[in-house]
Protein backbone atom coordinates (compact mmCIF):
# COMPACT_ATOMS: atom_id res chain seq x y z
CA UNK A 1 0.00 0.00 0.00
CA UNK A 2 2.53 2.28 0.86
CA UNK A 3 4.61 1.80 -2.24
CA UNK A 4 1.65 1.95 -4.75
CA UNK A 5 1.06 5.34 -2.82
CA UNK A 6 -2.31 5.05 -0.92
CA UNK A 7 -1.30 5.14 2.41
CA UNK A 8 1.46 7.77 3.63
CA UNK A 9 5.15 6.78 4.72
CA UNK A 10 5.07 6.50 8.21
CA UNK A 11 8.11 8.71 9.42
CA UNK A 12 9.84 8.63 12.82
CA UNK A 13 10.72 11.27 14.99
CA UNK A 14 13.12 12.81 12.78
CA UNK A 15 16.21 12.34 15.11
CA UNK A 16 18.29 12.96 12.29
CA UNK A 17 18.43 16.79 12.56
CA UNK A 18 19.83 17.07 16.36
CA UNK A 19 22.78 20.12 15.84
CA UNK A 20 24.31 22.41 16.95
CA UNK A 21 25.64 25.65 15.46
CA UNK A 22 29.30 26.28 14.52
CA UNK A 23 30.69 28.78 16.94
CA UNK A 24 34.44 29.77 16.18
CA UNK A 25 37.29 29.54 17.76
CA UNK A 26 39.09 31.27 20.56
CA UNK A 27 43.05 30.56 21.03
CA UNK A 28 43.89 28.87 24.04
CA UNK A 29 44.26 28.57 27.15
CA UNK A 30 40.69 28.49 27.45
CA UNK A 31 40.25 27.04 30.90
CA UNK A 32 43.06 26.58 32.45
CA UNK A 33 43.32 24.61 36.16
CA UNK A 34 46.40 25.63 38.23
CA UNK A 35 47.39 23.77 41.30
CA UNK A 36 43.14 23.29 42.43
CA UNK A 37 42.62 22.66 45.83
CA UNK A 38 38.84 21.59 46.38
CA UNK A 39 36.38 20.24 49.10
CA UNK A 40 33.13 20.91 50.17
CA UNK A 41 34.44 21.29 53.69
CA UNK A 42 38.10 21.91 54.12
CA UNK A 43 38.95 18.43 55.98
CA UNK A 44 37.14 16.13 52.85
CA UNK A 45 39.50 16.86 49.99
CA UNK A 46 37.55 16.15 46.59
CA UNK A 47 41.11 17.46 44.87
CA UNK A 48 44.31 17.84 46.13
CA UNK A 49 45.90 19.12 43.36
CA UNK A 50 44.79 19.75 39.64
CA UNK A 51 46.63 21.25 36.79
CA UNK A 52 45.38 21.03 32.94
CA UNK A 53 43.94 22.44 30.62
CA UNK A 54 40.90 22.57 28.41
CA UNK A 55 40.32 24.18 24.91
CA UNK A 56 38.11 24.30 21.97
CA UNK A 57 39.66 21.22 20.63
CA UNK A 58 39.48 19.00 23.36
CA UNK A 59 36.92 16.17 23.45
CA UNK A 60 37.18 14.53 26.97
CA UNK A 61 35.28 11.97 29.01
CA UNK A 62 35.50 11.63 32.42
CA UNK A 63 34.96 8.43 33.99
CA UNK A 64 35.42 7.30 37.45
CA UNK A 65 33.53 5.81 40.31
CA UNK A 66 30.24 6.91 41.92
CA UNK A 67 31.46 9.95 43.94
CA UNK A 68 34.64 10.53 42.97
CA UNK A 69 34.27 14.11 41.79
CA UNK A 70 33.00 14.10 38.43
CA UNK A 71 30.20 16.09 38.55
CA UNK A 72 32.23 18.64 41.19
CA UNK A 73 34.88 19.05 38.39
CA UNK A 74 32.20 20.06 36.11
CA UNK A 75 30.79 22.71 38.32
CA UNK A 76 34.79 24.38 38.88
CA UNK A 77 34.71 24.61 35.65
CA UNK A 78 31.90 26.51 35.19
CA UNK A 79 32.77 28.34 37.93
CA UNK A 80 29.31 27.36 40.07
CA UNK A 81 31.97 26.26 42.30
CA UNK A 82 35.23 27.75 43.53
CA UNK A 83 38.57 26.25 44.35
CA UNK A 84 39.77 26.32 48.19
CA UNK A 85 43.42 27.22 46.38
CA UNK A 86 44.21 27.51 43.39
CA UNK A 87 43.22 29.10 40.18
CA UNK A 88 40.46 28.10 37.38
CA UNK A 89 41.05 30.74 34.65
CA UNK A 90 38.46 31.02 31.99
CA UNK A 91 38.85 32.73 28.93
CA UNK A 92 36.94 35.90 29.10
CA UNK A 93 35.12 35.45 25.98
CA UNK A 94 34.41 31.68 27.10
CA UNK A 95 30.48 30.86 26.92
CA UNK A 96 30.03 27.45 28.32
CA UNK A 97 27.02 25.38 28.55
CA UNK A 98 26.46 22.92 30.95
CA UNK A 99 23.84 20.00 30.55
CA UNK A 100 22.23 18.11 33.49
CA UNK A 101 18.99 16.45 34.07
CA UNK A 102 18.17 18.84 37.04
CA UNK A 103 17.62 21.74 33.80
CA UNK A 104 14.26 19.70 33.49
CA UNK A 105 13.31 21.02 36.60
CA UNK A 106 13.82 24.37 35.20
CA UNK A 107 11.11 23.46 32.32
CA UNK A 108 7.99 25.42 32.96
CA UNK A 109 5.55 22.33 31.97
CA UNK A 110 1.98 24.33 31.63
CA UNK A 111 4.09 26.23 28.35
CA UNK A 112 4.64 24.97 25.09
CA UNK A 113 8.72 24.50 24.41
CA UNK A 114 7.76 27.40 21.90
CA UNK A 115 6.49 29.41 24.13
CA UNK A 116 8.96 28.70 26.42
CA UNK A 117 11.83 29.58 24.42
CA UNK A 118 10.22 32.67 24.05
CA UNK A 119 10.02 33.58 27.52
CA UNK A 120 13.83 32.57 28.09
CA UNK A 121 15.41 34.52 24.54
CA UNK A 122 13.17 37.43 24.14
CA UNK A 123 13.04 40.01 21.21
CA UNK A 124 13.40 36.36 19.20
CA UNK A 125 11.15 35.64 16.05
CA UNK A 126 8.95 33.08 16.54
CA UNK A 127 9.93 31.21 13.56
CA UNK A 128 13.74 31.47 14.34
CA UNK A 129 12.70 29.61 17.93
CA UNK A 130 10.81 27.09 15.61
CA UNK A 131 14.09 26.54 14.13
CA UNK A 132 15.86 26.08 17.19
CA UNK A 133 14.00 23.64 18.49
CA UNK A 134 13.77 22.24 15.33
CA UNK A 135 17.19 21.83 15.23
CA UNK A 136 16.87 19.26 17.81
CA UNK A 137 14.57 16.95 16.47
CA UNK A 138 11.10 18.38 17.83
CA UNK A 139 8.69 19.50 15.18
CA UNK A 140 5.17 20.14 14.44
CA UNK A 141 2.80 20.00 17.33
CA UNK A 142 5.20 18.67 19.42
CA UNK A 143 6.67 22.47 19.67
CA UNK A 144 3.26 24.00 20.76
CA UNK A 145 1.81 21.30 23.34
CA UNK A 146 2.73 21.57 26.76
CA UNK A 147 5.56 20.24 27.63
CA UNK A 148 4.17 18.12 29.96
CA UNK A 149 2.47 16.13 27.62
CA UNK A 150 6.33 15.27 26.49
CA UNK A 151 8.14 12.84 26.86
CA UNK A 152 11.15 12.55 29.11
CA UNK A 153 13.41 12.10 25.73
CA UNK A 154 11.78 15.14 23.71
CA UNK A 155 11.70 17.33 27.25
CA UNK A 156 15.81 16.82 26.73
CA UNK A 157 15.69 17.89 23.22
CA UNK A 158 13.97 21.23 24.48
CA UNK A 159 17.13 21.42 27.26
CA UNK A 160 19.45 20.89 24.51
CA UNK A 161 17.66 23.75 22.12
CA UNK A 162 17.48 25.67 25.04
CA UNK A 163 21.36 25.51 25.57
CA UNK A 164 22.71 25.68 22.28
CA UNK A 165 20.42 28.78 21.54
CA UNK A 166 23.69 30.67 23.47
CA UNK A 167 25.65 29.34 21.26
CA UNK A 168 28.34 27.80 23.62
CA UNK A 169 32.01 27.14 22.65
CA UNK A 170 32.41 24.43 25.62
CA UNK A 171 29.63 21.86 26.04
CA UNK A 172 29.49 20.22 29.42
CA UNK A 173 27.52 17.40 29.69
CA UNK A 174 26.38 15.56 32.77
CA UNK A 175 24.79 12.12 32.20
CA UNK A 176 23.26 13.88 28.30
CA UNK A 177 21.59 10.13 27.18
CA UNK A 178 19.75 9.40 30.69
CA UNK A 179 16.39 9.65 28.87
CA UNK A 180 17.12 9.15 25.06
CA UNK A 181 17.14 5.84 23.00
CA UNK A 182 19.48 4.30 20.93
CA UNK A 183 19.20 6.32 17.62
CA UNK A 184 18.88 9.74 19.63
CA UNK A 185 21.78 9.02 21.33
CA UNK A 186 23.44 8.41 17.87
CA UNK A 187 22.47 11.35 16.59
CA UNK A 188 23.81 13.59 19.51
CA UNK A 189 26.70 11.87 18.86
CA UNK A 190 26.87 12.91 15.08
CA UNK A 191 26.16 16.42 15.83
CA UNK A 192 29.09 16.93 18.53
CA UNK A 193 31.22 15.04 16.03
CA UNK A 194 29.94 17.85 13.42
CA UNK A 195 30.27 20.53 16.03
CA UNK A 196 33.41 22.70 16.65
CA UNK A 197 33.46 23.76 19.99
CA UNK A 198 35.21 21.68 22.81
CA UNK A 199 33.32 19.17 25.03
CA UNK A 200 33.46 17.68 28.32
CA UNK A 201 31.73 14.61 28.84
CA UNK A 202 30.49 12.39 31.83
CA UNK A 203 28.77 9.50 31.02
CA UNK A 204 28.30 5.91 31.88
CA UNK A 205 27.16 5.32 28.42
CA UNK A 206 30.53 3.49 26.86
CA UNK A 207 28.94 3.40 23.47
CA UNK A 208 28.36 7.38 23.24
CA UNK A 209 32.27 7.82 24.64
CA UNK A 210 33.51 5.64 22.22
CA UNK A 211 31.71 7.49 19.26
CA UNK A 212 32.84 11.28 20.70
CA UNK A 213 35.91 11.12 22.95
CA UNK A 214 39.29 11.37 22.09
CA UNK A 215 41.00 11.85 25.21
CA UNK A 216 39.77 9.48 28.52
CA UNK A 217 40.44 11.28 31.66
CA UNK A 218 39.86 8.85 34.73
CA UNK A 219 38.97 10.85 38.19
CA UNK A 220 39.79 8.74 41.37
CA UNK A 221 42.08 9.53 44.23
CA UNK A 222 41.75 12.77 44.35
CA UNK A 223 42.74 14.17 40.82
CA UNK A 224 42.50 13.37 36.97
CA UNK A 225 44.68 10.82 35.22
CA UNK A 226 44.66 10.71 31.80
CA UNK A 227 44.25 7.11 30.63
CA UNK A 228 46.78 5.54 27.98
CA UNK A 229 44.34 4.05 25.47
CA UNK A 230 40.57 4.20 23.88
CA UNK A 231 37.59 3.77 26.44
CA UNK A 232 36.99 0.14 25.57
CA UNK A 233 40.69 -0.36 26.61
CA UNK A 234 39.39 1.28 30.04
CA UNK A 235 36.94 -0.50 30.22
CA UNK A 236 38.33 -3.94 30.14
CA UNK A 237 40.76 -2.78 32.47
CA UNK A 238 37.40 -2.26 34.91
CA UNK A 239 36.71 -5.59 34.01
CA UNK A 240 39.95 -6.82 35.00
CA UNK A 241 40.01 -4.77 37.70
CA UNK A 242 36.70 -6.75 39.71
CA UNK A 243 37.74 -10.07 38.28
CA UNK A 244 35.09 -10.22 35.58
CA UNK A 245 38.30 -10.67 32.56
CA UNK A 246 37.55 -13.32 30.29
N1 LIG B 1 26.84 20.14 47.59
C1 LIG B 1 27.57 19.19 48.19
N2 LIG B 1 27.91 19.31 49.49
C2 LIG B 1 28.68 18.38 50.10
N3 LIG B 1 29.15 17.27 49.49
C3 LIG B 1 28.82 17.09 48.19
C4 LIG B 1 28.01 18.03 47.48
N4 LIG B 1 27.86 17.60 46.21
C5 LIG B 1 28.53 16.43 46.12
N5 LIG B 1 29.11 16.12 47.30
C6 LIG B 1 29.95 14.96 47.59
O1 LIG B 1 31.16 15.12 46.87
C7 LIG B 1 31.58 13.86 46.34
C8 LIG B 1 31.73 13.98 44.82
O2 LIG B 1 30.43 14.15 44.26
P1 LIG B 1 30.19 14.23 42.69
O3 LIG B 1 28.71 14.35 42.49
O4 LIG B 1 31.07 15.25 42.10
O5 LIG B 1 30.69 12.78 42.23
P2 LIG B 1 30.50 12.05 40.83
O6 LIG B 1 31.80 11.43 40.47
O7 LIG B 1 29.89 12.98 39.84
O8 LIG B 1 29.45 10.91 41.23
P3 LIG B 1 28.34 10.14 40.36
O9 LIG B 1 29.05 9.32 39.34
O10 LIG B 1 27.67 9.29 41.40
O11 LIG B 1 27.43 11.20 39.82
C9 LIG B 1 30.56 12.82 46.77
O12 LIG B 1 31.05 12.21 47.95
C10 LIG B 1 29.33 13.65 47.09
O13 LIG B 1 28.56 13.04 48.10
Amino acid sequence: MERGGLTEKVTRDSVLVFRFVDVGKLPPPVLQFSEVKFGYTPDNLIYKCLDFGVDLDSRVALVGPNGAGKSTLLKLMTGELTPLEGMVKRHNHLRIAQYHQHLAEKLDLDMSALLYMIREYPGNEEEKMRASIGRFGLTGKAQTMPMKNLSDGQKSRVIFAWLAFRQPQMLLLDEPTNHLDIETIDSLAEALNEWDGGMVLVSHDFRLINQVAREIWVCENQTITRWNGDIMGFKEHLRSKSGLSS
